[in-house]
């Protein structure tokens, strides 16, 4: 894989410290040059203490949370109260603690049909972004240990769409419809950072940056920023293969 600038720290609380730098950077740069900050959020379990941090006093004062617009890189189809729902979770971690209002907001509707959602969630987007170019300031994402990231599964139909910027997906895997952004959204952004940590991790990760280009088997390797900077913070356990 090429073009991407590796963070390796001793423990996840670390990686984790070093992104909530590198998001307060990017978020007063991108302010600075137009006025808003637009980040997409990763789902699952990893970000959880990530946007808990950036909620702490230590974080609070340091952006200016009113020009901040938050979207989802996935969503699991389930209610947004729902346990497994990556929306709730980013609720209660981020959202309510900021009191963010809900214009700020871009959420998946799991109230609607998954087609329906995902031409909405496009919608959404394209409203947003308007006459500007199609471009977050900042995608997070995470790694599954099958070395998927977002909802982009090994072997779906939905790592080929080149037109669409929100697909739905069937993930046989998970027995259960997700929503997800595309390749192609994903990779129009201006940065894109991975956080990735403990060993479960590390033989996915090995393959997406070190092994054969199988876009198929390790979804992980299609994302590949056209223009933008891809960052991958991890800890020595996800990273242990690497230099192997
Ligand atoms: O299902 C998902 O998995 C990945 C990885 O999650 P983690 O719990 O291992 O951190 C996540 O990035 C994605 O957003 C999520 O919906």
């Amino acid at each position: 894989m090429d073009r991407h600038t590796l963070r390796i720290l001793k423990t996840p609380d670390l990686v984790i410290e070093a992104l909530a730098e590198f998001v307060v950077e990017e978020a007063r740069r991108a302010i600075r040059e137009h006025g808003r900050f637009s980040l997409v959020l990763s789902g699952g379990s990893s970000p959880k203490k990530l946007f808990a941090l950036l909620a702490s006093a230590a974080y609070r004062d340091r952006l200016e949370w009113d020009r901040l617009f938050f979207f989802f890189g996935d969503e699991r189809y389930v209610p947004a109260d729902h346990a497994d729902s990556n929306y709730r979770m980013a609720r209660e971690t981020l959202f309510d603690p900021m009191k963010t209002t809900p214009g700020q907001v871009f959420r998946m509707n799991t109230d609607l049909s998954p087609v329906e959602a995902a031409l909405a969630y496009e919608r959404d987007l394209r409203a947003y972004f308007g006459d500007r170019p199609m471009r977050f300031d900042l995608v997070l994402l995470g790694l599954g240990d099958d070395a998927h990231t977002a909802s982009l599964f090994p072997h779906t139909k939905v790592l080929h769409e080149k037109e669409a910027l929100v697909k739905e997906v069937y993930v046989e895997k998970v027995k259960m419809f997700r929503l997800t952004l595309t390749a192609r959204a994903i990779n129009c952004a201006s940065n894109v950072a991975f956080l990735v940590f403990g060993e479960s991790k590390a033989n996915a990760l090995y393959h997406v940056l070190k092994g054969e280009r199988n876009v198929d088997e390790y979804p992980a390797q299609s994302i590949q920023p056209e223009q933008g900077r891809l960052f991958w913070f991890l800890d020595e356990a996800a990273a242990a293969k690497l230099n192997a």
